[in-house]
């Protein structure tokens, strides 16, 4: 039925006056998503909120999400599973010896010619060294491991990891300060039980250690919708990078110019998701939420509201799979927190009061003191030509997809 769904998104519905069509097409009832139907598990520990508390250019993030969540009296509604450490095993399925054992030298702090090492790994400016730094890569890469593992042995359909989604992290270097990819771990994992796994990256930037770490093979189709311009980081993520070798077309990348709003996000988003859905058929959903494409975000790029990436997921989840849903980046604290305290909401087909609930960083969340978010007033550089050609082109690239036989899943 999500064919019926892409005619519904007629072009003429990337201009604002059709945004209330494309609210009916895209977001079913609350009540018949989740609520009530499967458990959803929620990733959570004290020592991984205080690692990444730690984080500089986050410090306390951790915290107000979990407290907003908190506060909201989501808790008591999910299943909350503490994460175990990664272990050396585990990290090493994805990144080399070489870098995990450079971050574990780091931890003794009596090593002090670390610095020019340091910049082979991608450590510095944009990853400053810190002694906690291989505490929190072990606790970041098992939290999104753990997750993995509930959905492998069914224990539940929906976990959301809010502390997880750190996309650019490669196979031998920290980068946009990530220091481990703990989603490329969590998707190795879901391989061993799933054929498909399709990977969407909703963050402001290009996914691109996950597409990196994907791009030649057809069982992860990995989707990134981003802010792609001269300059901006990481600078990748064009159309045209579509995969390489059995890989090709199974790369799908949205580039879009500042100032997008939920008008044209959503239908767009969906519509490509859409065809994915059909084209693709994956079995396994990862989703990497990054809060950093929401208006008041340092930024200044995007201008999108929570409820376009609650639109898409609440597309995602109408597709009743297995689904993991991670945070990523978001440098207004207060709106990172209120746009993931509204989806793990929206997820739980549960209604949140306008006004902030009183809780340890309620002064955070002034002068209004409410959960919306209203958007910029920022000139919108991208034009309907504009989208209308980015979608040409995405769904000529998707429509190579072929239909796969089932194979044994390998490892
Ligand atoms: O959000 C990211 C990484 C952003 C990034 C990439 C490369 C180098 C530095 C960064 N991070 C920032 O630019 C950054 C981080 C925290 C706060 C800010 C702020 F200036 F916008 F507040 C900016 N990926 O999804
Ligand atoms: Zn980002």
């Amino acid at each position: 039925d999500s064919a019926n769904k892409i005619d519904r998104y007629s072009v003429s519905n990337f201009t604002s006056k059709n945004c209330l069509t494309e609210s009916t097409a895209v977001v079913p009832d609350t009540r018949e998503t989740t609520a009530g139907k499967f458990t959803v598990c929620y990733i959570y520990s004290p020592d991984l909120i205080e690692r990444c508390d730690e984080l500089h250019k986050i410090p306390m993030r951790a915290s107000m999400v979990h407290s907003l969540i908190e506060a909201y009296g989501l808790l008591r509604h999910m299943q909350v599973i503490s994460p175990t450490k990664a272990t050396l095993e585990d990290m090493k399925q994805f990144h080399s010896e070489d870098y995990l054992n450079f971050l574990g030298k780091i931890a003794d702090e009596d090593d002090d010619n670390v610095d020019e090492e340091a910049h082979q790994y991608g450590l510095g400016y944009d990853c400053p060294v810190y002694k906690g730094v291989y505490n929190l890569a072990c606790l970041v890469s098992g939290a999104t491991l753990k997750a993995a593992d509930l959905l492998i042995s069914l224990q539940a359909r929906i976990i959301i990891n809010w502390f997880g989604g750190w996309h650019h992290a490669k196979r031998d270097s920290a980068a946009g300060f990530c220091y481990v990819n703990d989603i490329v771990m969590g998707i190795q994992r879901l391989r061993q039980r799933f054929d498909r796994v399709l990977y969407v990256d909703l963050d402001l930037h290009h996914g691109d250690g996950v597409e990196d770490a994907f791009c030649t093979t057809n069982k992860v189709l990995t989707v990134s919708v981003h802010k792609h311009s001269p300059g901006f980081f990481p600078g990748t993520g064009s159309v045209t990078d579509v995969g390489v070798g059995k890989g090709k077309y199974y790369s799908v990348n949205i580039p879009l110019h500042d100032g997008i709003k939920d008008e044209q996000f959503v239908p767009l988003v969906c519509r490509i998701l859409a065809h994915v859905k059909d084209r693709y058929k994956p079995e396994v959903v990862v989703c990497q939420c990054g809060a950093d494409g929401i208006a008041g975000d340092p930024m200044e790029s995007f201008n999108l509201t929570p409820v376009a990436l609650m639109k898409c997921i609440y597309l995602l989840l109408s597709w009743n799979l297995p689904i993991m849903l991670l945070g990523g980046g978001g440098y207004h604290h207060a709106n990172t927190a209120r746009c993931w305290a509204y989806i793990t909401g929206g997820v739980l087909g549960r209604k949140l009061a306008c006004e902030i609930p009183d809780h340890k960083f309620l002064m955070e969340y002034g002068p209004d003191y409410e959960l919306q978010i209203e958007v910029g007033n920022m000139k919108n550089h991208n034009s309907i030509e504009f989208l209308k050609r980015v979608y040409k082109q995405v769904t000529e690239n998707i429509s190579h997809i072929v239909q796969q036989e089932e194979e044994k899943t390998i490892q």
